[in-house]
């Protein structure tokens, strides 16, 4: 019988940050070979120094040079090896080197993805400020996943264990984000998020929109009617259409209610208001699911920890996780 196992290239993100590290702890952990067959595209030398220092012999590393030569056996970590880190680089310290690897590794998988050699793609984390001094000024994973494959609009939406928030605007800051909502992008937001939901098989997604200000304006009190003029008109439209949407509500009670069960989906305006409610209930369950594009992209929540990075403790489960999720979602495609 054929391996019903989707493919999912695993980009290796910042070599000087936990990416290697929680990328050699997953191969170690029996859940890999359940969900996916997995091969990395990073650096072969950078991820055994990975396994040397966390002790794990058991995962055994194979340089290769494109996916035919995968061979998916578990315990064994299949690399397309670009050969971009410098064996001394140091873990811990923003480098140039690291963040244009950062990059390499993705135009890679975004190419095998497109050839459909693989079922979609799994990212460790990259470092912004790297990436920039490495020479590519994308504000994150988001944007040059668009970029790469041509699609003008993507949203991102982080999954925890009980809720799910699409971010109208993210990485830019507080005073153009709040320029940049209007109602045609929160309404095409709203979509991307129904319609995801409505691929995993949840019929009628409870909706809630988050409003901007405190108290979403508290009827006029706070703020200068930006919830009037940016947001409930998109509402309005989608519920004309038949969705189950609340909103716009004040946000903090909204995420209460979210807690108790009340959502399918929260819909936050801006990076830190969705955010902060997902983070604070663990790294290791998160996942970053970029939506709207042509291939699937899902990640970690949580960024390149250079305090820890090199120590041998970052916790991987939030990987298994997006890979998961990655192979979950390869398998509807
Ligand atoms: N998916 C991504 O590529 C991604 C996601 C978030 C942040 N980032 C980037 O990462 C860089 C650092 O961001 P930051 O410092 O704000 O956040 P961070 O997530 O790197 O670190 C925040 C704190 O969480 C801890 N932490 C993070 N991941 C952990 C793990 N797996 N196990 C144990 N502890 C963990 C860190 O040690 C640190 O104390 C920035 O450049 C940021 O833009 C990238
Ligand atoms: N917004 C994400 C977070 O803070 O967790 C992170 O910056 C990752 O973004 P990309 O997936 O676009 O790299």
């Amino acid at each position: 019988m054929s391996d019903q196992r989707p493919v999912i290239g695993i980009t290796m993100g910042d070599a000087a940050g936990i990416g290697p590290e929680i990328i050699v702890k997953s191969y170690a952990n029996p859940d890999l070979y359940r969900y996916a067959r997995a091969v990395v595209i990073g650096d072969a030398g950078r991820l055994a120094k990975a396994r040397d220092l966390l002790g794990v012999q058991s995962v055994q590393i194979r340089a290769i040079e494109t996916i035919d030569e995968a061979q998916f056996v578990p315990g064994v970590m299949d690399c397309i090896d670009l050969r971009l880190i410098p064996d001394d680089l140091p873990f811990g310290k923003l480098s140039a080197i690291a963040g244009d690897g950062a990059y390499q590794f993705i135009a890679r998988a975004v190419e095998l993805a497109k050839q459909g050699r693989i079922g979609a793609i799994c990212t460790a984390p990259l470092n912004k400020e790297a990436l920039h001094a490495g020479g590519h000024k994308f504000p994150g994973h988001t944007e040059m996943l668009a970029h790469l494959t041509g699609v003008e609009e993507v949203s991102m939406m982080l999954v925890a264990p009980n809720l799910r928030v699409i971010h109208v605007t993210t990485h830019i800051g507080i005073i153009d984000a709040i320029r940049k909502i209007e109602p045609g992008l929160v309404q095409r937001t709203i979509e991307r998020g129904y319609n995801t939901l409505r691929k995993a098989q949840i019929q009628n997604p409870r909706i809630a929109v988050c409003g901007i200000n405190p108290h979403a304006g508290e009827n006029g009190l706070f703020g200068y009617g930006e919830e009037e003029e940016k947001i409930v008109p998109a509402i309005e439209a989608l519920r004309a259409q038949g969705l189950n949407i609340e909103g716009p509500l004040p946000a903090d009670t909204l995420f209460f209610r979210a807690g108790r069960g009340d959502f399918d989906l929260v819909v936050a305006m801006y990076h830190d208001q969705g955010h902060g409610p997902v983070k604070v209930m663990g790294l290791e369950a998160g996942v970053n699911i970029t939506v709207g594009l042509d291939v699937i992209r899902t990640s970690v929540d949580h960024g390149t920890a250079f305090d820890i990075a090199g120590k041998g403790i970052a916790d991987e489960r939030s990987l298994i996780e997006a890979l998961r999720q990655g192979a979950e979602l390869a398998s509807r495609h």
